[in-house]
C-alpha cells in the first residue's frame, strides 16, 4: 500500500505512478488474448476446449460445453429458500431501476414542415460474460441478463468458467430467474471470442457484455468492431472518500470488499485526517489476518492500494476526476458538495451508511461499471447498451421546397453531383408551384 500526501513536492510524481501501476503486465495479457482469439477463430470448438482443460482444469467436449436444463433444474433445487428470495429481491429492483431507464422513441414536424425522429429497437442477441474464475457471481447474472430483457432482447447467451468442473448452483438459479437458458461452461478470452466469431456450437452474437479479469476485457476490447460491447469492465475499484467521523473498521472494511476481487484491484482511501488514514491502515492489516480471501485481498491492497492525505474537498475532487474510479464512496455526513464536484465515477454511494456492497448485490442500478480510468468517457450497464437508435427524416414537397437547395448547395461544393441532382432532379419535378402540390 502506498502513503501519498498532496503537501508533499514528489506527490505528483507518485500519483502518475499509482494510476499506472496495474499496467505493467498489460503487454502479455495483450499477446496473449489475441493468441487465444485467433485460435477460437481457427478451431472453433476444438479450441474452447482446450483452454477450458488449461485454464479452468476441465474436460469437456464440445457437446458437453452446454449446460443442459435438467442442471439447472438440479441446481435450482438445490439452492436454499432464504437465498431463492434474496436473489429474488436483488432481481425486481435491479429490474425496476432498469425499466426506469428506457427511452422513449421520439418524432416531430420542425418548423421547415420536415418530420424527424429517433426509434429504439432491441438488438437481436446479445452474449452475457459472468465471471467465475475465483469466486462465483450469481449477482452478475442479474445485472447482464435483466437489462437485456427489459430492453427486449431476443436472444441471451451466457458464458461461466466452472473451474474443476464446478458449476454453481446459485448462478443457474439466478439464470433461471432473469430468463436465460442458453449457458456455456467457458471462460475468459476464449469466450468472449466464442460469442463474437461463434463456433459449431455457440452461434455467434451481436454485442458481448459483462465483467471480468484482465483477460476478459482484454478480449472484449480486442473483439470490439466486430461486434459491440459495454465498457471494459475488468478488475474492480473502489476510491473511498471519509472524514474523522467514521469507524476506521468499516473504511477498511470497504477497501478490502473490492480489493478481495482480484489481486489487480485497486482501492484507494482519500482523507483529509492524517489520523483516521492511520487507523484505517492498521484495521485493514487486522481484517486481512481473518478474511478467507486474505491472499487475493492482501496481494491487491499491497500491490495496488493507496491512502491519499489531502488538503480539503477540492483537492480530493480534483484527483477523483482523474482516477475515474469504477466506484466512489462518499463516506461524510454530508456527501451532496463533493458530489456536485466530481464528474467521472462508475456508480457513486453517498454516505457512511450506503456500503459499495448495497450496490452490488441490491441497490438497482448496475454493478458492471467501467475501470481503468474509462469512467472518463465509458458508463455503467444499462438498458441503452441492449437497444440502438434509428433515426428518420420525411419530406413532403414543402420541406424538400424549403431545404433541398441548400443540400444542393452542399453537394456541389464537396463535388458529389450525384448527391446534388438526386435533390434538384426532385425539385425540378416539383416545379414553381410547389407549394400547391
Ligand atoms: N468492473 C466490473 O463491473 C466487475 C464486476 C464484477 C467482477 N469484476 C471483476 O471480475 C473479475 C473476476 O475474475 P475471476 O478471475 O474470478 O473470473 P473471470 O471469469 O473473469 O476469469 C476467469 C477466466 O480467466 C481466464 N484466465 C485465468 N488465468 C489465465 C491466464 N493465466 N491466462 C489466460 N487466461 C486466464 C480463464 O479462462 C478463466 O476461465 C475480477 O477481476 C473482478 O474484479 C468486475
Ligand atoms: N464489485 C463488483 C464490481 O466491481 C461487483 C460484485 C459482484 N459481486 C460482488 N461484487
Ligand atoms: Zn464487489
Amino acid at each position: 500500500m502506498k502513503r501519498l500526501d498532496t503537501t508533499q513536492p514528489d506527490f505528483r510524481a507518485a500519483f502518475t505512478r499509482l494510476l499506472a501501476d496495474r499496467e505493467g503486465d498489460t503487454a502479455r495479457v495483450d499477446t496473449l488474448v489475441a493468441e487465444i482469439l485467433a485460435d477460437v477463430r481457427a478451431r472453433g470448438d476444438e479450441a474452447l476446449c482446450a483452454y477450458t482443460a488449461r485454464f479452468d482444469r476441465m474436460t469437456v467436449t464440445p457437446d458437453g460445453l452446454r449446460v443442459t436444463e435438467a442442471e439447472i433444474e438440479a441446481a435450482c433445487a438445490a439452492v436454499p429458500a432464504p437465498l431463492l428470495a434474496a436473489l429474488d429481491l436483488a432481481a425486481e429492483r435491479i429490474e425496476a431501476f432498469h425499466r426506469a431507464q428506457m427511452p422513449s422513441d421520439l418524432r416531430y414536424v420542425d418548423a421547415d414542415g420536415v418530420s424527424l425522429g429517433m426509434r429504439w429497437t432491441a438488438l437481436d442477441a446479445v452474449g452475457l460474460y459472468v465471471p467465475g474464475g475465483t469466486a462465483a457471481y450469481p449477482s452478475s447474472v442479474l445485472m447482464n441478463a435483466l437489462p437485456a430483457r427489459v430492453a427486449g432482447v431476443e436472444r441471451l447467451a451466457m458464458c461461466v468458467p466452472t473451474p474443476d468442473g464446478v458449476l454453481n448452483p446459485l448462478v443457474l438459479a439466478a439464470a433461471r430467474r432473469a430468463g436465460v437458458s442458453e449457458i456455456y461452461r467457458i471462460g475468459g478470452a476464449q469466450a468472449v471470442g466464442a460469442m463474437a466469431y461463434g463456433t459449431a456450437t455457440i452461434r455467434p452474437v451481436d454485442r458481448v457484455v459483462g465483467p471480468g479479469n484482465a483477460y476478459v476485457a482484454e478480449a472484449k476490447r480486442q473483439v470490439f468492431g466486430r461486434v459491440g460491447i459495454d465498457s471494459i469492465a475488468g478488475p474492480s475499484e473502489v476510491v473511498v472518500v471519509a472524514d474523522g467521523g467514521n469507524d476506521p473498521r468499516i473504511v477498511a472494511l470497504d477497501l478490502l470488499a473490492q480489493a478481495e476481487h482480484d489481486a489487480l484491484a485497486q482501492s484507494i482511501l482519500i482523507t483529509t485526517d492524517p489520523d483516521l488514514a492511520e487507523r484505517v491502515a492498521a484495521a485493514v492489516a487486522t481484517e486481512l489476518r481473518t478474511l478467507p480471501r486474505a491472499a487475493i485481498a492482501g496481494a491487491s491492497w499491497s500491490g495496488h492500494g493507496a491512502i491519499v492525505t489531502v488538503r480539503d474537498e477540492d483537492e480530493a475532487a480534483a484527483l477523483i476526476d482523474e482516477i475515474a474510479p469504477e466506484h466512489l464512496e462518499l463516506l461524510l455526513a454530508d456527501p451532496e458538495p463533493l458530489f456536485a464536484k466530481v464528474r467521472h465515477a462508475g456508480a457513486v454511494f453517498l454516505g457512511r451508511y450506503c456500503a459499495e456492497a448495497i450496490g452490488d448485490y441490491v441497490g438497482g442500478p448496475n454493478h458492471v461499471l467501467p475501470t481503468s480510468r474509462t469512467a472518463r468517457f465509458a458508463s455503467g450497464l444499462s438498458v441503452f447498451d441492449f437497444l440502438k437508435r434509428t433515426t428518420f427524416i420525411g419530406a413532403g414537397p414543402d420541406a424538400l421546397r424549403r431545404i433541398g437547395p441548400a443540400a444542393v448547395a452542399l453537394a456541389r461544393a464537396e463535388g458529389l453531383d450525384a448527391h446534388a441532382l438526386s435533390v434538384s432532379a426532385r425539385l425540378d419535378a416539383l416545379g414553381p408551384d410547389s407549394d400547391r402540390t
